[in-house]
């Protein structure tokens, strides 16, 4: 497969400070965008000021309750929407001096299957790419469709093809035009979890292949196992931004679950600790491992009678981290 990305370097006419920012695919400063006060609605502060830098090669996650502002944010990068403050470049590309560029190197996945139920997936990926200006010369319209699995339904009716390649057909149309990023906004919602794996291996295969993808998704567990790197809004701010793992790790909270030779009657005291019993007899003891050592609780349960079986850890999640930040920040 050879769907390459121009990646090519940052351009004349890119930032000054083009030095920091050429590994990046998206930096955004101080973005502002407030929605103007209607008849019927306040005006809105959808995003206040936010900074978010997404290196290039990375699978990014954008996550955030509803309303936090991750379409808009979107939005702005698709030039769909106007910001209101602040500057956003986009593979080098500043949206207000280069916005022809800017949108060049991004294909945007929307959330809604908008696709033009009475053309043959050929045929809508010819008439994308001739809103893109790409030259016939230059289309890959089968290769595309052989990228996303749909090689075979190149000439059906779109209104035949299942919601999963309508799905599909959407990620191959933001790909005509070959933008180095990728942009998939909520690609999986409602979709069963056959169909999201299929999504997902056209998707990685997009990513080997030099492509940057940014997504938003409401599946925790989905943004765990595909992204590198997230970034959590809540409210119109990045309340984080790190690789997954150490956004994990930062909650510093694992369980320790023991299963005792015999099973308890009550939860043991092992202070400071704090021991649940579960209703299978095992016994789950939250800690802190900055602060804990597993052997500290070990003491604990050999000097309460407990005479452990098997034991094992299990580390905190991206939901837990996820709560923690929506929930415990300004609500
Ligand atoms: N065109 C608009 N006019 C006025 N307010 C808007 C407009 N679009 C979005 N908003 C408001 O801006 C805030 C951010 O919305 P946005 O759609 O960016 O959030 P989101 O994180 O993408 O949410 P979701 O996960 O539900 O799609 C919300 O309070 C929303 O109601």
């Amino acid at each position: 497969m050879n769907l390459q990305p121009d990646i090519s370097p940052v351009p004349a006419g890119a930032p000054a400070r083009a030095g920091a920012r050429r590994e990046c695919a998206i930096v955004a400063r101080g973005l502002k965008k407030t929605y103007a006060a209607t008849k019927k609605s306040p005006a809105k502060e959808a995003l206040k000021g936010i900074d978010l830098e997404i290196p290039r090669g990375s699978i990014f996650g954008l996550l955030g309750p509803n309303g936090a502002g991750k379409s808009t944010f979107i939005n702005i990068l698709a030039g769909l929407v106007n910001k209101t403050e602040g500057s956003v470049s986009v593979w080098g590309f500043d949206i207000d001096r280069n916005p022809r560029q800017a949108r060049a190197s991004i294909g945007v996945v929307p959330q809604e299957i908008n696709v033009d139920v009475f053309f043959t997936p050929k045929e809508a990926l010819e008439i994308q790419a001739g809103l893109f200006g790409v030259p016939k010369a230059e289309r890959r319209t089968m290769e595309i469709l052989r990228t996303l699995g749909l090689e075979d339904k190149a000439d059906a009716y779109v209104r035949m093809l299942s919601g999963g390649m309508k799905r599909r057909l959407l990620v191959a149309k933001a790909m005509v035009h070959a933008p180095p990023i990728l942009v998939l906004d909520e690609p999986t919602a409602g979709v069963d979890i056959e169909l999201r794996r299929q999504l997902w291996d056209h998707v990685l295969e997009l990513h080997e292949s030099g492509v940057t993808i940014v997504l938003t998704t409401h599946y925790l567990e989905e943004a765990q196992e595909l992204c590198d790197r997230i970034a959590i809004i809540h409210n119109g701010d990045v309340v984080a931004c790190e690789p997954t793992d150490k956004l994990i790790a930062s909650l510093d909270r694992k369980t320790l679950m023991v299963t005792p030779l015999a099973p308890p009657a009550a939860a043991p005291d092992l202070a400071p600790f704090e021991a649940e019993l579960k209703p299978d007899g095992r016994l789950a003891i939250p800690y802190r491992p900055s602060k804990a050592q597993v052997a500290e609780i070990l003491e604990r349960l050999s000097a309460a009678g407990v005479r452990v079986r098997d034991l094992s850890t299990v580390e905190a999640d991206l939901e837990d981290v996820f709560l923690e930040l929506t929930y415990n920040s300004g609500r």
